[in-house]
């Protein structure tokens, strides 16, 4: 039904007020995109396009961000993944939403991107609706969330405010000029009072942070343990890298990261058997509607699409219970791949959702997610501690790799550094 669904208006299904009610929005502070969709316009419209300006830089900052955080050494060590990447990832994420100048040389910004996400009270979902205003308070990280907003103000308000008078200043009116970052766009595009306002602008670019950062970064972590796990794989795709590695001489950029199949193809299959949730597609419906099969939604109901329904149908994908890495580039499909990037909407896994609705991020987190895989992956080796492979963890409806789950890494022995231009 989704084709058909996808084509109902804004005034019948809503997917904003779904995400708002299931992230707990009232409580969270996060209720403003139930009333705009102006974050998603900046990042489709502007963010995106712009990103190839962005690359070199994430590129950097990511790799900087790698030498901190995994081992210097080719002796094996203890590493949580999740912990190391999360910081990795929130470099790129706080590059596209507050810009270079912003957050160079600037840790607690950058920890703010994701520590947000920790912040979310998700203990409230297992309590009554009508007692969560009062019992929220109870949680130490409705407090720390309030000092994260406060922290965030702080940096977005004076930011907006100076961005507001530079364009007043210099009637920069060409979008070209200006920096590709959420908030520069913003501050270029708002159209009304709301879009304006440095609070609401706040709350914005703080609910991207949320929603982004432990996206990619349990996805990453996803794709690294799924291929230390069938090192058949991981040894396909680690020689894609080396080869390429060799031609471009070390220097990547955006077009050569995209000719990576093997790793689009292992990036496909880590999120098809694992998504970010387990209900995907979730919609409330706004008024009465009769479908094309005679089923009748009501007003107030939610729908949603549990993800497996087609990621595990035989008739689709072949032993979908297990896990191929390379089964979307195998036997000839490599031009089928190439027609269906991972970034693409695909309504076989729906990995981004579908329709209007559909993941504003999908661009960035491809962008970042194959800069961090391909860096890990060409300079270092990773195990698992006593071969034991990492369960997947689950919160309610959300799966995740839980950050405290440890791997051993080290350096590959005589590996030459690489980096993006
Ligand atoms: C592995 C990473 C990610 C996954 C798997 C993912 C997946 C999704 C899915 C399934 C939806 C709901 C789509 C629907 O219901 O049709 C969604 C919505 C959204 N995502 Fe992502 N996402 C990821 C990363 C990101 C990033 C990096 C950003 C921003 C930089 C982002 C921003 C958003 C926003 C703003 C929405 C709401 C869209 C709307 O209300 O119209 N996501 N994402």
């Amino acid at each position: 039904m989704i084709h058909e669904l996808n084509g109902l208006g804004m005034d019948v299904l809503n997917s904003r007020e779904s995400h708002a009610f299931g992230l707990l929005g009232h409580l969270t502070g996060m209720d403003v995109v139930r009333k705009t969709s102006f974050h998603v316009r900046v990042l489709l419209s502007y963010v995106s396009p712009a990103l190839p300006r962005l690359f070199a830089l994430t590129g950097a900052r990511i790799s900087t961000r790698i030498e901190n955080e995994f081992p210097q050494s080719e002796e094996w060590a203890l590493v949580k993944p999740s912990k190391g990447i999360v910081h990795c990832i929130g470099e790129a994420i706080a590059l596209a939403l507050f810009g270079a100048e912003m957050t160079a040389g600037n840790p607690e910004l950058v920890n703010l991107t994701h520590e947000h996400t920790d912040n979310v009270c998700f203990a409230m979902r297992c309590v009554p609706q009508y007692l969560q205003p009062l019992l929220v308070w109870l949680l130490p990280a409705k407090w720390r969330l309030i000092s994260g907003w406060r922290k965030l103000r702080g940096y977005v308000v004076p930011r907006v405010l100076q961005l507001k008078e530079s364009n007043r200043n210099t009637d920069n009116k060409d979008s070209s000029e200006s920096n590709p970052d959420v908030i520069s766009w913003m501050v270029k595009d708002g159209r009304n009072e709301m879009e304006r306002d440095p609070d609401v602008l706040t709350t914005l670019v703080g609910s991207i942070a949320a929603g982004s950062t432990y996206s990619i970064t349990n996805f990453c972590c996803r794709v690294i343990t799924d291929m230390v796990a069938h090192p058949d794989v991981l040894d396909a795709v680690c020689t894609e890298i080396r080869e390429k590695n060799a031609q471009i001489h070390g220097q990547w950029d955006m077009a050569s990261l995209a000719s990576l199949e093997k790793l689009e193809s292992a990036m496909k299959e880590s999120s098809r058997l694992t998504p970010g949730t387990l209900l995907v597609y979730s919609r409330v419906v706004k008024k009465d509607h009769v479908l094309s099969n005679g089923l009748s939604l009501k007003k107030g109901q939610f729908v949603t699409v549990s993800s497996s329904m087609r990621t595990e149908d035989p008739a689709i994908f072949e032993d979908p219970q297990q896990y191929k890495g390379l089964r979307f580039c195998d036997d000839g499909r490599t031009g089928e791949n190439r027609a269906q990037p991972f970034s693409s909407i695909d309504t076989n896994t729906l990995t981004w959702g579908a329709g209007r609705w559909s993941c504003p991020g999908r661009l960035i987190t491809d962008m970042s997610a194959k800069i961090l895989l391909v860096k890990l992956l060409h300079e270092y080796e990773f195990a698992f501690v006593s071969g034991q492979p990492l369960p997947i963890s689950a919160m309610h409806e959300f799966l995740f790799f839980h950050p405290e789950n440890q791997m051993l890494a080290r350096l590959r022995k005589g590996i030459s550094k690489i980096t993006f231009i």
